[in-house]
């Protein structure tokens, strides 16, 4: 009875909310913002699952096994300290940074993440508008619920309806996150079309060759709901590669995405795809030291430590914490990114003061997707923006270039014990 009552009063709160939702994905004005009704972005989550199934929640914010690396991912970020120089002129404090030659209003990117359309009708292409506002990379992910044309589309010009917020600027920058798959004809079909349209960068995502084992998804029998599919998959091929049979039937979820990927994926794929795009190629999920040497050595543009959000194997490290050694075996040839729980401007602030060169923001943009559609995907990030920019302020530094290591002070007892080997 009790269960029934809540559910429904959830369902009806859904309703109310989505339509609320809906508003704010196509209104500039009239909607109460989200930088009104929260402080920070670690406050979306609470809300955000009140209005997603909880298949789609589920899905979204677990970890693999029993979590270890998805809670590590905010411990360790909490474990480094700044440390402020005093009686530097901040009047006029700049976030902005390069990569890869390209400008970013701020040195964050938003994480490849797969159907987004489960927590709002435009998915992949607000958050991909919301980007282009930001004048940040959005990373479209293989295993998105709209197509690479579609988005590539969404951000071609700024509409009224789909544009930016007054006074933002619109500066669409597209990049491609690749699971290769056993149907090589397909990704090498992907990886043409983005390079067609002119998507800005491919981000290989190394650490997937089979799913984890993600337990709610199990639980809940997670899958995607009818009305939706991956329209990569669909759209470029009509052969085999299609989402049918994902989860009717208890969760064959991972099951089936691991049937879709090459697991027989090795370091032979970096010369062919250098070969066959002209564009700069990033491995996303590189955590160890040695395997960044070795991306190096094969001509990479760019490496993404990352543990996947805690997704795939457990007990990987936080990636932050492997900052400093893989910066001493890259030695500044190729830019390092890093992901996992960065949800504050003085997270920014450590990764880069590691030697990051910029960071990736995933789940936090899913909440706001889902509380306030694009415009809130905006406002999430001007929230961090401007956290970056006043933390700035308050460590002493006026642009990114000038965060070094000299301002953070690692966890007592040093860095993870790596082996030798590794270092
Ligand atoms: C729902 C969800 C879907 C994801 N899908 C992908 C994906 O398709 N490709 C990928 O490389 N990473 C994917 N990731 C991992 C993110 O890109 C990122 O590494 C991770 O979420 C860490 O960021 P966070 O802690 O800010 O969420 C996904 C993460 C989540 C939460
Ligand atoms: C559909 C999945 C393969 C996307 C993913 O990477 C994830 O859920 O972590």
């Amino acid at each position: 009875m009790l269960l029934a009552a809540a559910a429904a009063c959830r369902s009806a709160l859904r309703g109310r909310l989505l339509h609320t939702t809906a508003a704010a994905a196509t209104s500039s004005s009239g909607v109460e913002g989200l930088q009104r009704r929260y402080s920070n972005l670690d406050q979306l989550e609470a809300d955000a699952k009140h209005l997603l199934t909880p298949q789609a929640y589920g899905y979204y914010a677990s970890g693999s096994d029993d979590q270890w690396t998805l809670r590590e991912n905010k411990e360790a970020l909490q474990r480094y300290r700044l440390l402020p120089r005093m009686l530097v002129d901040v009047s006029n404090v700049d976030t902005s940074t390069t990569l890869l030659g390209q400008h970013l209003a701020s040195p964050i990117l938003f994480a490849p993440m797969a159907q987004q359309r489960l927590c709002h009708p435009e998915g992949e292409l607000a958050m991909a508008r919301a980007a282009a506002a930001s004048g940040l990379p959005y990373i479209l992910s293989t295993m998105a619920t709209s197509s690479i044309q579609e988005v590539s589309d969404a951000v071609a010009a700024p509409s009224a309806a789909g544009g930016a917020a007054e006074g933002l600027a619109w500066d669409p920058n597209l990049w491609f996150q690749i699971y290769v798959l056993k149907r090589r004809d397909v990704t090498e079909m992907m990886v043409n079309e983005v390079t067609r349209l002119g998507y800005k960068a491919l981000v290989v995502t190394v650490d997937a060759p089979r799913l984890g084992n993600r337990e709610a998804d199990e639980r809940n029998r997670y899958s995607l709901p009818p009305h939706l599919s991956l329209k990569n998959l669909e759209l470029i091929t009509k052969a085999a590669a299609t989402t049918e049979g994902v989860a009717t039937d208890g969760s064959k979820f991972g099951r089936h995405f691991s049937d879709l990927f090459d697991q027989q994926l090795t370091w032979d794929f970096i010369p062919w795809l250098k070969q066959a795009s002209p564009l700069p190629v990033l491995l996303k999920g590189i955590l160890s030291p040695d395997d960044a040497r070795r991306a190096v050595e094969l001509g990479v543009d760019g490496i993404i430590l990352s543990n996947h959000g805690g997704r795939q194997l457990n007990f990987a490290p936080a990636a932050v914490d492997m900052l400093p050694s893989v910066v001493a075996a890259v030695g500044g040839r190729v830019p390092l990114l890093v992901d996992g729980a960065i949800t504050r401007g003085t997270d920014v602030i450590k990764c880069l003061a590691l030697g990051a060169s910029a960071v990736l923001v995933g789940r936090p943009l899913l909440w706001a997707l889902t509380l306030g559609g694009q415009r809130g995907v905006e406002e999430a990030v001007e929230m961090l923006r401007y956290e970056l920019e006043l933390s700035m302020a308050l460590l002493g530094v006026q642009n990114v270039e000038q965060i070094s290591s000299d301002f953070v002070i690692p966890p007592r007892g040093g860095h993870l014990d790596i082996p030798t080997a590794q270092r």
